[in-house]
């Protein structure tokens, strides 16, 4: 692994007792944040074998006649649950659209639920296509696979608390009911020679955090600030790729990096990845960390109510639903990409 390329870390020590080996994870997740906000975990927890489940599970689906997967399109109910078809997102707004399909879920929750009654962010039934090969298995496998994922989501935030000084059960009420987003995404070959395609163009994610299971095809590449340049991150087999979305940056008062990445699947095959996007509590209010003004005190541009704060509090419901409309050509004004400056340098 090259010095500028983003971390390799090992989780084992967050299940263990050795309270040295739980400071050096700290430490390294500290580093991580702060200079790229990507880093790759393994010892975390989840089997090959679950995600290889998971892949083969997405393929099955992406397999099926488009006629049947716009059946369970995402647009049909307010859930942002289901099928998105070929570019229908657009990062970078300069071509067609991103070259990916993908499916959304998350906790499959009944209509009477109390956040769906109320029409919050992401909640909501999931859509369990009945036409695939094996309708009960995609069903077992999404869900064990949610479910483990949300733990390991709730597992991290407690060391990346640690990681800002503050109590293990800081993240607590954020993690209450949360928006959690698995995204299945299929990434055709695309046309080498074209410059302005991308599997996904250049952005950052809306949320706390986002762990990532890819195939072993490549093409992710992260932006690496101090060297001004793309940097591929390599697929090593059983990991994930953890990084930080746009709360942690709003939190630590760009402490720590909600960092820009993109896709562009040059291989001539076609790539498969696994996103899990952890969001929180629609209600929670995503407000500047106190210890973290001083950090930045000094710095222009403050606005909102929390003196030395680069941004005003939000909730999590009214950010991902601005961001979403940012990115979805819904013709709705939202939020921006936070780091939309460095990508219009970029162009
Ligand atoms: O497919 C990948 O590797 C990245 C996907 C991604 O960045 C996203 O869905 O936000
Ligand atoms: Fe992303």
């Amino acid at each position: 692994m090259r010095p500028d390329e983003p971390p390799v870390i090992d989780f084992s020590p967050f299940y263990g007792t050795n309270e040295s080996q739980k400071s050096t994870l700290i430490e390294l997740l500290r580093h991580a944040c702060e200079q790229f906000g990507f880093f790759q975990l393994f010892n975390h927890g989840i089997t090959e074998s679950l995600q290889q489940d998971v892949l083969q599970q997405s393929k099955e689906f992406f397999e099926l006649p488009l006629e049947v997967k716009e059946k369970y399109n995402k647009d049909i109910d307010g859930f942002n649950r289901g099928y998105e078809p070929l570019r229908s997102q657009n990062f970078e707004k300069l071509g067609k659209g991103d070259l990916k399909e993908g499916f959304y879920m998350g906790k499959h929750l009944p209509f009477e639920d109390p956040y769906v009654l109320a029409k919050r962010f992401g909640q909501g039934p999931n859509k369990y296509p009945a036409e695939l090969r094996d309708p009960k298995k995609f069903q077992s496998v999404m869900e064990e696979y949610h479910e483990k994922m949300t733990k390991l989501a709730e597992n991290l935030l407690q060391v990346l608390a640690a990681t800002l000084d503050l109590p293990s059960t800081f993240f607590d009420d954020f993690c209450e009911h949360p928006v959690a987003a698995l995204r299945l995404l299929h990434y055709p070959p695309q046309d080498v020679a074209g410059e302005v395609e991308k599997g996904i163009g250049a952005h950052t994610d809306f949320g706390a955090i986002t762990i990532l299971l890819q195939d072993s095809t490549g093409g992710l590449q992260v932006w690496n600030n101090l060297a001004t340049e793309w940097v591929d991150i390599t697929p090593l087999p059983g990991a994930y790729v953890v990084n930080l979305g746009n709360m942690m940056m709003r939190w630590t008062n760009d402490r720590y990096l909600s960092n820009l990445h993109r896709v562009s699947n040059k291989d001539g095959h076609e790539r498969f990845s696994v996103p899990f996007f952890f969001s929180g509590n629609p209600d929670y209010i995503v407000r500047c960390l106190p210890s973290c003004v001083d950090h930045t005190a000094a710095a222009t541009g403050s606005s909102g109510a929390d003196t030395g704060a680069k941004y005003p509090p939000v909730s999590v419901h009214d950010w991902m639903t601005g961001r979403f409309a940012d990115t979805y050509n819904s013709g709705e004004k939202g939020f921006g990409d936070l780091r939309g400056s460095v990508v219009a340098e970029m162009k």
